[in-house]
């Protein structure tokens, strides 16, 4: 159980250099599924640090959240599919448009080469986010609402599966069935601190909850001994899914 475990971590490499991104994947590597590579280390480094990860014999989350006109999603996720990363995302909030562009354009050239799928992705509502967010944004609907309301707008587009708190798990479940992926940011062990994170649950409520992959990067990074840290997660994680 604690290989299935482990190979539903993700942790968030959230550094902003390539030989600290290329440490934390040597040190992390038998304790994670994956590595998630975001705006941050990809605005740094750019393609090297997904060819650096995968050449080390790990798997790549491409954690782009591209927004716009559906031509640019398309294009931008046809580059995702040429790094050859396990999973890449769009904000469901650029609507079903620019969904169907990315899936259909990543379909086609996947097809074309050959190439594997990647699991293509929709943001919800980001695991920062209340209602008192949405509204000061215009949104008048509570994020139990916005949540299943943009899954089902991303599963009826052609999306594998979307990003959301594990708080709406089961929302997502009863909208989209059960093969539909859900990868939960917002996963803070019992212990730990908060960050900017605002719906969030345990490593082990997450699992019991049905989350197919957790994304954790602060709880790890900034523990006094990181892989102790990712094995306690993994465990609990494991725990959960024995019962
Ligand atoms: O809704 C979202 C979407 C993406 N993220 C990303 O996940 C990690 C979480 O890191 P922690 O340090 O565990 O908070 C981070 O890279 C975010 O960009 C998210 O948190 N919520």
């Amino acid at each position: 159980m604690l290989d299935i475990a482990r190979k539903k971590l993700i942790f968030a490499l959230d550094v902003d250099c390539f030989e600290e991104a290329q440490r934390w994947v040597r040190l992390l590597h038998d304790q994670v599924g994956l590595f998630k590579v975001g705006k941050q280390l990809f605005t740094r480094c750019g393609p090297d640090v997904v060819h650096m990860i995968r050449a080390e014999g790990g798997e790549v989350f491409l954690d782009l959240k591209y927004h716009d006109i559906p031509n640019t999603v398309a294009m931008a996720s046809a580059e995702a599919l040429r790094l050859g990363v396990r999973m890449c995302n769009v904000h469901a909030l650029g609507g079903r448009e620019m969904m169907v562009a990315a899936a259909t354009k990543v379909r086609e050239e996947a097809a074309a080469a050959g190439a594997p799928l990647p699991l293509l992705l929709a943001v919800t509502i980001l695991t920062s986010s209340t209602d008192e967010t949405l509204r000061e944004i215009g949104i008048e609907r509570p994020v139990s609402d916005m949540v299943p309301r943009l899954a089902r707008l991303a599963r009826d587009a052609g999306m594998g599966g979307v990003v959301a708190s594990p708080q709406e798990i089961a929302l997502i479940r009863a909208a989209c069935g059960p093969e539909f992926a859900i990868v939960t940011p917002g996963v803070r062990p019992a212990d730990a601190s908060l960050d900017d994170q605002k719906r969030i649950m345990t490593p082990g409520a997450a699992i019991t909850a049905g989350a197919d992959f957790l994304v954790i990067g602060r709880p790890i990074a900034r523990a006094s001994d990181p892989v102790a840290a990712a094995a306690a997660i993994v465990a609990e994680m494991a725990a959960a899914l024995e019962s």
